[in-house]
């Protein structure tokens, strides 16, 4: 068996056998930081108890991935594993001598006449590829009293928090494999404690958390702790606002109180008196900021730390209980995870943008750009970066559309980016596994090459002008399904107008004029006497689209911006309360139609300047009534003027699957179908929220069942139908379905369109093969 590691004893080649946790205390206490003595049971240990359980093997070397034990998107099943698997933990017996050695190692603790002890997951990360994230919380400290069977229990149920319903889900969210991650458990003494908190710096300010009693009631959350504002140069106290504690908690002393159901933690109720008064005093306050301004010197300005002041015989001393850096909240390794938004690996200096930052002049060339997500006012910043890192946002937010039509990798829904990734950090990241990673300065000079030439080798899918070269492109089959592109940038015209496409099937509006806006919104130019200037930029930007594509159809759609994306533009009305849906699409317009209007004046222009082949798409229709009202407006612009201009809808919110028929009685041309909204509102699930990814599936039987009858509906009307969501692109395999339903375009973006086209040549081969047999059979 192996021994058991003293935190003042930890070395380096120890990391793995602790875990971070533990490591990064170990670092303190040995550099003389005010830190609570302890060991460590090591990984290893846990690794030899597994293994003496009966179904640990089975359960083991098949999860994450094993379909047969665990499905985790069955709750109730994976509950159940759970629970028996804890169950087969906590009553299989320790390895022999492990008991007696942790007995002895806490009776040799400092501080002997403690009464409890707290057991607590110290995690060690698996290899290099397989980042963690940021687990905080997910794996729980145990407390116990410090006799014999209360400590075997203590370690047992630490060791099994890995297996826990949520701590598997996790697991298996984040592609880790359980063979690789491992617990080192820390078992350092419980005491009471006047006062905890936590201390978060940043080079801005160093804010301090503080309340009354045992830091769980702020990891819980159960008390507002008071907070202080330190200038981290002076020390000072910037400011300072007092909590809401109502309560504390203290660990059960059987001297203290008689209780029915001991237990081993105590609530107290906190008197008004108490609760009016800083958790912290003066004297601790200055202990603490001095404390802060050491650990600065030696680690750097970004870290949290954890804190508590101990109950000592005679007065109360400060202990760090825990500290992250933020290296170390990646324990480690050096990946963390996010969501692939956009094909593609790059390797460059990070450029950390938080969001109480102002927003820079320009960012360096060729940096790879983290910030909270992308909004309307960051467009123009965007040209030059080597790849994207947002906080938030799913797989079709503006950062992933960006990127997909910029051809540059991004990695999307990344917790606490801003906080994590720092300014100067060189990073890899990969928009393909949704992973980024830190790169050693050191490795990096061994295998750098000159960084264009190798970020593009690196790229799994070429950039686009080499990857549909014309003689490739003259050499792909001929097919009837069209296919279109979705597009928003002028700049991406050129790699596009080479595309083997028939046209832009979807001009996203709001992402064209984010170029020409100068972070104002259109109704704020209108207002200040600048309409014809901005219709004039707004004419500029179709026409750009419209000339290259001359004899293609451009289809055009009208403005729809969401509530999140209006915050960032200068003065425009917007309601307070956030919403996913607002006052969106063409629900805006009968509002305040100034700016629709514009638009229409837009294209108008367009078409006087000769260009026959511009088309509009309404956003976002919600009733026939909608429509009629823009019907009404387009009239009044004189676009149906032009023979060939026709009106279509974006088939996207449910009731058109209700009242089609009415749509085309009121003069709709034709649908496209937006399978980004389409899924998000027959499933209900807010498709910017990364985090319910998995719950976000636009290939779901309901979404199909939904596409399917709009074609059918369509055919019936006699109308075109058209699909521009990322369905087909995240789930290629739905393309021959759409074939054989008879979609009559597919529209998608310009990364994806050599593999849509060779899916639909495939599906519609197979479909004639079908019949040519079917005919030959008769
Ligand atoms: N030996 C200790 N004595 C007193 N308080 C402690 C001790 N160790 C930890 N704590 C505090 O108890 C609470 C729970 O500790 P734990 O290690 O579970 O930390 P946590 O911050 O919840 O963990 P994580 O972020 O790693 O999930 C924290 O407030 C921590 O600061
Ligand atoms: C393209 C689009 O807007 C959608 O799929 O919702």
């Amino acid at each position: 068996m192996d021994k058991l590691y003293w935190l003042n004893q930890i070395k380096l080649q120890d990391r793995t056998k602790v875990g971070d946790k533990a490591f990064q205390l170990s670092k303190l206490i040995q550099r003389g930081y005010p830190v609570l003595p302890g060991f460590v049971v090591s990984a290893r240990v846990m690794q030899e108890f597994l293994e003496t359980l009966n179904s640990s093997e089975a359960l083991v070397a098949d999860l994450p991935y094993s379909s047969f034990h665990l499905d985790v998107a069955n709750w109730r099943q994976l509950q159940q594993v759970a629970r028996l698997f804890r169950q087969e933990i906590t009553q299989a017996n320790l390895p022999p001598g492990l008991l007696s050695s942790i007995l002895e190692a806490v009776r040799e603790q400092e501080g002997t006449d403690d009464h409890h002890l707290i057991f607590r997951p110290s995690v060690v990360a698996p290899t290099a590829k397989q980042g963690l994230g940021n687990i905080s919380g997910l794996l729980e400290s145990q407390v116990c009293s410090c006799d014999e069977e209360a400590i075997a229990l203590a370690l047992k149920q630490t060791w099994s928090q890995m297996f826990r319903a949520k701590s598997l889900l996790y697991w298996q969210w984040a592609g880790i494999d359980l063979r690789q991650i491992n617990l080192g458990v820390l078992v350092q003494p419980y005491r009471n404690a006047i006062a905890s908190g936590v201390l978060n710096a940043t080079s801005f300010e160093w804010e301090i958390l503080a309340t009354w009693g045992l830091g769980m009631s702020i990891s819980q959350g159960d008390v507002l702790p008071d907070v202080f504002y330190i200038q981290p140069d002076t020390g000072n106290v910037r400011e300072q606002q007092i909590g809401n504690k109502t309560i504390a908690y203290r660990t059960y002393n059987a001297a203290s109180i008689m209780m029915s159901e001991p237990s081993d933690i105590i609530t107290d109720l906190l008197a008004e008196e108490q609760q009016k008064q800083y958790a912290l005093t003066e004297e601790y306050l200055q202990q603490l900021i001095h404390l802060a301004s050491q650990l600065v010197k030696e680690i750097g300005a970004n870290f949290t730390i954890e804190w508590t002041i101990s109950y000592e015989t005679t007065t109360g001393v400060l202990y760090i209980t825990q500290i992250n850096t933020p290296q170390s909240a990646i324990p480690n390794v050096s990946s963390i995870k996010g969501l692939g938004a956009a094909t593609g690996r790059v390797s460059a200096t990070a450029y950390a943008i938080a969001n109480s930052q102002p927003k820079p002049e320009k960012i360096p060339k060729g940096a790879i750009l983290v910030l909270p997500s992308i909004t309307p006012d960051w467009l123009s910043l965007l040209q030059h970066v080597a790849g994207i890192v947002t906080e938030q946002g799913g797989l079709t937010s503006h950062a992933a559309i960006l990127a997909r039509e910029l051809s540059i990798p991004a990695v999307v829904n990344v917790k606490d980016a801003t906080k994590i990734i720092q300014t100067g950090e060189r990073l890899q990241i990969d928009g393909d596994r949704g992973e980024i990673y830190r790169v050693a300065r050191g490795e990096e000079e061994v295998k750098q090459e000159d960084e264009s030439v190798q970020n593009s080798k690196l790229r799994n899918t070429p950039s686009l002008p080499h990857s549909l070269t014309p003689s490739l492109s003259s050499h792909l089959p001929i097919i009837a399904t069209q296919l279109l592109v979705n597009v928003s940038q002028p700049s991406a015209i050129s790699k596009v107008h080479s595309l083997p496409v028939d046209g832009v099937g979807l001009l996203r509006s709001e992402l064209m004029v984010l170029n020409i806006l100068e972070g104002k919104h259109p109704s704020v130019w209108i207002r200040e006497g600048e309409r014809v200037q901005l219709l004039e930029r707004w004419y500029d930007a179709i026409a750009q689209f419209a000339s290259v594509f001359e004899t293609k159809p451009v289809f055009y759609r009208s403005l729809d911006w969401r509530e999140s994306e209006l915050r960032s533009l200068e003065s425009s009305s917007h309601t307070p309360v956030q919403s996913v849906l607002g006052e969106r699409g063409t629900y805006s317009y009968l509002i305040n139609p100034t700016v629709f209007e514009l638009e229409l004046a837009a294209l108008a222009k367009v078409q006087k300047a000769g260009y026959s082949n511009i088309h509009l798409l309404l956003p976002f229709v919600r009733t026939v009534e909608e429509f009629s009202f823009c019907r009404q407006k387009v009239e009044q612009a004189k676009l149906t003027q032009v023979r060939q201009f026709q009106l279509w809808i974006m088939a996207e919110v449910p009731s058109i699957l209700f009242l089609l028929p009415e749509y085309v009685r009121a003069g709709v041309q034709g649908i496209s179908i937006g399978t980004n909204d389409l899924t998000q509102l027959l499933l209900g699930v807010d498709r910017e929220q990364g985090h319910l990814a998995k719950a976000f599936n636009e290939s779901h039987p309901v979404v199909m069942d939904a596409i399917a009858q709009l074609i059918k509906m369509a055919q019936k009307a006699n109308i075109p139908c058209s699909l521009c969501g990322q369905a087909p692109v995240l789930y290629p395999e739905i393309i021959e379905q759409l074939v054989r339903w008879g979609i009559t375009s597919i529209s998608v973006e310009p990364e994806a369109v050599e593999r849509t086209y060779r899916a639909i040549a495939r599906a519609e081969q197979r479909v004639i093969l079908e019949a040519a047999r079917r005919w030959l059979k008769d």
